[in-house]
């Protein structure tokens, strides 16, 4: 019987199993001494950006003609899943990376992907992402940023909410209104530098978790950028935010089969050392039981999540379903892995002297973030599998 090729390819080959037993190696050596500091002082976690950028793996995804390491879709996921197991804050580097990048490969002209993949290939310059603002988060659409012409420039004024990397990253991929007449189909996007005059920032965010990853506002305050910085032509700029996402949400889901791996990983110790009743608990079947489910549901995380970077990879139809169901469903797994973790860890798994408490907090914002799970529940629907 002639083998299945397609199947084949949501398996890792052997380069993805070496890759991640580098980024493994790197992720436990180099960032996850730094993951509990990183959270409770809500810092910037450098030391994963610095040693992500010295072994290329800071933004992977940049096509080889641009100066990239041109990894593909599912290699993205490895590196994102393994940051993620140690650190989640560090895993938005590169998962940003690939967010702010996306549209201005997927739809900008030679010369933008020119001039801002180098940087970023070469670590010199992180992308941002701005679509959201205070009044527009699940209804993307009804933003109200606008881009105005004037000759050979476009006009940017308005604020973006929930930009991570914001005041970090020297570009950003802004999202504006140009015609206010066609809601979506009046949106364009742009390619905005840090330097420009008119951007500033808000105030860090104070949030529940991934405190090591910085969340502001961008102000944009009469921005005046020549017009080949519009990625695509005009109108099109919604259109390439949502391709974007369906490529990009997989990331998320890659996120979360990450910290997942990693609760699961801590609690599976734990149990074997923590002794009750005399024996270890991991003798118990009620704790056995925990860790089969919490094993299953990751398994079957990681499955959709891998099937979904294959189609990302290959460009597939159903990429757009697939996309969301990889995020939904791989997010809320690691809720509740994070927190059947901590529940075996039992008093001990509630306090800060255990790194569970810390990923379970961090796993709640893969429920929310690239689109509630709502939201992909909206996607799914609106494009059912044939
Ligand atoms: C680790 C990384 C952390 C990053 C930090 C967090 C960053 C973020 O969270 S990014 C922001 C997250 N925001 C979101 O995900 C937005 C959520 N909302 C949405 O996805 C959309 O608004 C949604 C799905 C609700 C649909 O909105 P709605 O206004 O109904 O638009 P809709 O009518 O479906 O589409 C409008 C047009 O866009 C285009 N479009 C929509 N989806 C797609 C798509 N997947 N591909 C291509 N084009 C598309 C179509 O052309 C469509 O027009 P047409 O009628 O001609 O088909």
């Amino acid at each position: 019987m002639a083998g299945n090729t397609d199947f084949d390819l949501y398996r890792p080959s052997e380069e993805h199993d070496e890759l991640r037993k580098v980024v493994r190696q790197l992720a436990e050596e180099k960032i996850a001494p730094h993951a509990a500091a990183v959270d409770e002082e809500a810092r910037f976690p450098q030391e994963a950006l610095d040693a992500l950028v010295a072994t290329d793996l800071h933004a992977v995804h940049v096509p080889e003609e641009y100066g990239g390491a041109g990894a593909d879709a599912l290699a993205t996921v490895i590196v994102i899943e393994e940051v993620a197991r140690v650190c989640v804050s560090s895993s938005l580097i590169p998962a940003v990376n690939k967010l702010g990048s996306l549209p201005v490969i997927l739809s900008g002209s030679e010369e933008l992907k020119k001039k801002y993949m180098g940087p970023l290939a070469k670590g010199d310059a992180m992308f941002s992402y701005c679509l959201s603002e205070p009044d527009a988060g699940s209804d993307a659409a009804g933003m109200k940023t606008r881009a105005v012409r004037d000759g050979d420039f476009w006009v940017l004024n308005g604020v973006k909410r929930w930009i991570t990397n914001a005041g970090v990253s020297e570009y950003y991929t802004v999202m504006a209104v140009t015609d206010p007449e066609k809601r979506s189909k009046g949106i364009s996007a742009f390619v905005v530098e840090k330097g420009d005059e008119g951007v500033s920032f808000g105030a860090p965010e104070k949030k529940l978790g991934i405190k090591g990853s910085p969340t502001r506002e961008v102000y944009l305050d009469n921005v005046r950028i020549p017009a080949d910085r519009m990625i695509g032509a005009e109108g099109t700029g919604f259109a390439t935010a949502m391709k974007t996402l369906d490529h990009t949400r997989i990331t998320i889901a890659a996120q979360a089969l990450g910290v997942a791996q990693g609760a699961l990983d801590y609690a599976k110790g734990y149990v074997q050392e923590r002794k009750q009743f005399g024996k270890p608990i991991a003798d118990f079947q009620g704790v056995q039981f925990m860790l089969a489910d919490m094993a299953m549901k990751i398994e079957a995380a990681r499955q959709l999540t891998y099937a979904a970077a294959a189609k990302s990879e290959r460009g597939d139809a159903d990429l757009t379903f697939q996309g969301a169901a990889a995020k939904c469903f791989a997010s809320d797994v690691a809720m509740e892995v994070t927190t059947d973790a901590v529940q075996l860890l039992g008093g001990y798994g509630y306090t800060r002297d255990y790194p569970v408490e810390r990923m379970m907090r961090d796993a709640k914002i893969t429920q929310i973030y690239e689109g509630t799970n709502q939201v992909q529940r909206i996607v799914m629907a609106r494009n059912l599998p044939k």
